[in-house]
């Protein structure tokens, strides 16, 4: 589904990841961490065409990332949810119309019992018509997760999910993806607890990308 072929990444030719040969196989489940600067974000980038392999060569989907088209980018796209580090909002539109966004920006209908039911599923059901700043740290996170999902990707992103709330949001956060995962959804996951990486292991064939001196070592969930 997404394969790295001994692709690497530097900002302004400063090399950051190298040697990176991966395969993220459709319905699969990662874990990817490392300490802070490592090139987590960076390497979730590359995984969405956000950015291209500076070496080697990565492939989405069976393409080929290198010199694609403005329009096949976006086509990919399509394809992969991202819930990103920071989930960005729109302050003056509801949770729900954030949500829906990407149905609205490509240009798709709404279906308004999709929506209530997929805010449902993430427990946003009483902030449907919440205003972002309005949301805490653990229902933005929630609703980062709806939007990512909303145009039923193959694959979802997510770059510490769960960086900003405490265990048990935490916990909830994790069964979602999961959840996500069971309907076969390939799930990769940045972050930097290692508690969260344990508990999944009993629910999930967890595998865990690790960054360290600048290459993704691949292990199993044991840590
Ligand atoms: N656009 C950019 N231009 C130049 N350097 C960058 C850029 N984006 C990131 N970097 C640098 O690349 C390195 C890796 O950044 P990245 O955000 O991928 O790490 P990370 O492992 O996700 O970090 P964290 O865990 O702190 O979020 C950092 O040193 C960062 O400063």
């Amino acid at each position: 589904m997404i394969e790295f072929h001994d692709a690497g990444y530097g900002y302004g030719g400063r090399e950051l990841l190298t040697e990176m040969s991966l395969t993220l196989a459709p319905g699969s489940f990662h874990f990817l961490t490392g300490p802070s600067g490592t090139g987590k974000t960076t390497f979730l980038k590359l995984c969405y065409r956000e950015l291209q392999a500076t070496a080697g060569r990565v492939s989405i989907f069976d393409e080929d990332t290198r010199g694609m088209e403005r329009d096949d980018v976006a086509q990919l796209r399509r394809r992969i949810g991202v819930v990103h580090q920071d989930c960005q909002f729109l302050d003056h539109l509801s949770v729900a119309e954030n949500v829906a966004l990407p149905l609205t920006v490509s240009g798709q209908p709404r279906d308004d019992g999709d929506l209530s039911d997929l805010l449902s599923w993430v427990g946003l059901s009483e902030q449907i018509n919440a205003r972002p700043p309005e949301l805490s740290g653990g229902e933005r996170q929630r609703a980062a997760l709806a939007r990512a999902v909303i145009m039923s990707p193959d694959v979802i992103l997510a770059d510490e999910p769960t960086g900003n709330v405490d265990w048990e949001m935490s916990l909830r956060l994790l069964q979602l993806l999961i959840e996500l995962n069971r309907m076969g959804k390939t799930v990769v996951i940045a972050t930097h607890d290692l508690h969260l990486i344990r508990q999944a292991k009993s629910q999930v064939a967890a595998r865990v990308l690790r960054i360290s001196n600048r290459r993704i070592q691949q292990s199993g969930a044991d840590l």
